[in-house]
């Protein structure tokens, strides 16, 4: 095969694309017109912002809050969750020091190997890409395995800033409290007959991903997506960002998730879905680009132990209730994923029944 066969499998460098500042953008980030962003629709049953310290206290007020997000967005503002901005800041000024290395650096992490033709999921750079012809983001992504810690590849860690390791470390270990304090009242709410059922699927072997996203400022946000609608393969997912552009779908339509200083959006993934036999939604969402300034956010991915199987809970299957997503082994799930996020499909959309 010749050189430069499949160059296409390398993506460009959003961040450099973006900092050489032409007006015309490369067609492969170009979408097709029924993909264009739209202006967000307003609700007037706004996002809940759930403050999770009255939570565990037992308020049922806000118990209540936290069960209509979950039915009817799949997704809520995490306040009150004891993280200490402190962190939270240091979190976000690592990511945004990272990205802003000069490129020499940074790919010194990068997610392609073998002739750089081929992506692995772990380290600096876009998206797997499976065809000439897939649209691509208008986003620089780093993905890394964070737990559990005999899998971490540290030589993909980067060294620069030096603090990056330990924030990183610090900040998923307490998102980790927090997934499993939501995981305990989503069992509640989806009444699930073990209350502990969705946190033991976080067991010692189950894989926290942690993946920084920088979104550069785009000279034409209306033509391109930061991240293509999709729904994330966790159990739950906690995500940091300071920037508006993360939009939530809604019977149809596209609304706003709102920013509140120090809040996190904590969002529910497929394992939910199919564990409560669709009584929760995995929802679907995408990032839209600005032309104003980049955006940087911090998502961190609870997914089950790679082993277990994951279907719907048998006491939420009956004759009433039939059974609607399949069987699957979570390391299969995992691996299709990135497959059907490369093909604008939904990983979920295999399973059901
Ligand atoms: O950038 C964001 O706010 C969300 C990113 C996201 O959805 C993801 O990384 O799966
Ligand atoms: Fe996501």
């Amino acid at each position: 095969m010749a050189d430069d066969e499949q160059q296409w499998k390398i993506p460009p460098n959003v961040q450099e694309l973006a900092a050489a500042g032409r007006d015309e953008l490369p067609s492969r980030y170009v979408v097709c017109d029924h993909d264009r962003p739209t202006s967000a629709v307003a609700s007037d049953d706004p996002i809940p912002v759930v403050d999770l310290s009255r939570l565990s206290s037992g308020a049922a007020d806000e118990a209540a809050k936290l069960r209509s997000a979950l039915q009817n967005w799949g997704l809520f503002l995490a306040v009150g969750h004891g993280i200490e901005p402190a962190l939270l800041g240091e979190m976000m000024a690592v990511t945004t020091n990272f990205f802003n290395l000069p490129l020499e650096e940074k790919q010194k992490y990068t997610n392609l190997v073998g002739g750089k033709k081929e992506h692995q999921l772990q380290g600096y750079g876009g998206d797997m890409i499976l065809s000439e012809s897939q649209v691509l983001d208008w986003s620089d992504r780093f993905y890394l395995i964070v737990e559990p810690e005999p899998r971490r590849l540290y030589d993909l860690w980067p060294t620069q800033p030096p603090s990056f390791r330990d924030i990183l470390h610090r900040y998923s270990t307490r998102c980790r409290e927090l997934a499993e304090g939501v995981l305990r009242e989503v069992a509640k709410v989806v009444g699930l007959r073990e209350e502990g059922c969705l946190v033991d699927m976080l067991d010692e072997n189950a894989v926290t991903y942690v993946r920084l996203n920088l979104y550069p400022r785009c000279p034409r946000p209306e033509e391109v997506l930061g991240f293509r609608p999709h729904s994330d393969a966790s159990v739950l997912t906690v995500v940091l960002n300071k920037a508006a552009g993360l939009q939530v779908l809604r019977d149809g339509e596209w609304y706003d998730v709102p920013v509140v200083p120090g809040a996190l959006v904590v969002n529910l993934g497929d394992t939910v879905e199919v564990v409560s036999n669709g009584l929760l939604k995995s929802p679907v969402h995408k990032v839209v680009a600005n032309s104003e300034s980049k955006r940087v956010s911090v998502a961190a991915f609870y997914t089950a132990d790679p082993e277990r199987e994951v279907e719907p809970a048998p006491e939420l299957v009956s004759e009433e209730k039939p059974r609607r997503y399949g069987k699957m082994k979570n390391s299969d799930y995992i691996r299709k994923l990135h497959e059907s996020l490369a093909r604008r499909e939904r990983a979920i959309d295999r399973v059901k029944i």
